[in-house]
């Protein structure tokens, strides 16, 4: 069942009881994954309904200008991992200036109370909201008492006594240990895009690639991933590269992604890309023989190392 997303508060139908997650979920890592679960196992008990309650831009955008490198995905690519976990509305509040410098009290009351008419909230365990960080889970327990709601305060999601965190996979994803980003995402770190023309080398030279360019910049370490390809619905295991083409003189960081055992046009097609384990950093080869070689060598990696059990973590 894939939700409804809502961007005004005021185009919700009423709904007899509203269960709401509150949070950025930057990632929908195993611990936000918690906070889903529960409101879910909250709606088989209540027969209510299940709203997401996120923002956009991300609030640390806002509150501290982060640029967007800063962000794991995009609006699209968190809704469509949001489809696997049955919720039935998407929130999506506009964060500004001035939304961020709203009391506590007057934003729960705002859109939770009034505008939500929650009946039951989960947040994460360290999670702060509202003017200046104010709000947070005992400002929200008072909130409960007061407006008449239940909380719910999930308790941080660990993995070997690692607390799972957003900033944490950000800082595996610049590294390239993609493989531990993947164990706290608890599925492959994805990405998509629509394919555009790129030089018309790949071809040439015997592997094809389809390109994405990105209008916001990538948290993901350059260089060359085995992985997976997603076209319509459809699998393939994926050479993946992350950079610039040094070789040939580019400069514009894009992906690109030679399809194993594919053939065909993707141009303006929708490609959803998968990251399984990052191979070697992108080289400035002396010659197209000498990259030719190497693109050949990686590719007789990933075959080897993409198989169906890393694809069972793809969605
Ligand atoms: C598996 C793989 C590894 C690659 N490694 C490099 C590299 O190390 N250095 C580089 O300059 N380009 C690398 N490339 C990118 C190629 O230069 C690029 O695919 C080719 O120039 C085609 O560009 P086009 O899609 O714009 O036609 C790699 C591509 C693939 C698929
Ligand atoms: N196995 C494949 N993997 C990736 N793209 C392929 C494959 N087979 C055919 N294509 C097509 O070839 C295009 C890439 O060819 P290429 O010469 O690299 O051109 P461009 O520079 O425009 O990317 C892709 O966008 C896609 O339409």
């Amino acid at each position: 069942m894939k939700p409804i997303v809502i961007r005004n508060i005021n185009d919700l139908p009423e709904i007899d009881y509203t269960i709401v997650a509150l949070g950025n979920f930057d990632g929908i890592h195993l611990g936000h994954q918690q906070l889903l679960k529960k409101i879910v196992e909250i709606k088989q008990k209540t027969n209510g309904k299940t709203v997401v309650f996120t923002f956009y831009p991300h609030p640390l955008k806002i509150i501290k200008q982060h640029n967007q490198a800063f962000i794991m995905q995009s609006f699209r690519e968190k809704y469509e991992i949001l489809c696997k976990f049955n919720v039935d509305y998407i929130f999506c509040a506009r964060f500004t200036k001035e939304f961020a410098m709203m009391h506590p009290q007057s934003f729960v009351k705002k859109y939770m109370v009034d505008g939500l008419k929650a009946k039951e909230v989960c947040v994460g365990y360290n999670y702060t909201f509202g003017k200046l960080a104010l709000g947070n889970t005992l400002t929200l327990k008072e909130y409960s008492k007061e407006f008449g709601f239940k909380l719910h305060i999930i308790p941080a999601y660990k993995i070997d006594n690692i607390t799972v965190s957003s900033s944490k996979i950000r800082k595996f994803l610049k590294s390239g240990e993609v493989e531990l980003a993947n164990q706290f995402l608890g599925r492959l770190y994805s990405i998509n895009g629509i394919v555009k023309k790129g030089k018309q080398r790949g071809k040439s030279l015997g592997f094809p690639t389809a390109n994405i360019y990105f209008n916001r910049p990538l948290l993901l370490q350059e260089g060359v991933y085995a992985g997976f390809a997603k076209i319509n619905d459809i699998f393939y295991k994926a050479a993946i590269n992350v950079g610039s083409n040094p070789t040939f003189g580019d400069q514009i960081v894009h992906i690109e992604a030679y399809l194993i055992d594919f053939n065909g046009n993707l141009y303006n097609k929708r490609i959803n890309l998968y990251f399984v384990k990052y191979i070697r950093e992108e080289i400035k080869f002396d010659s197209k023989e000498t990259l030719l070689e190497q693109i050949k060598s990686d590719v007789e990696t990933i075959d080897l190392s993409c198989n169906k059990d890393t694809l069972s973590c793809a969605f």
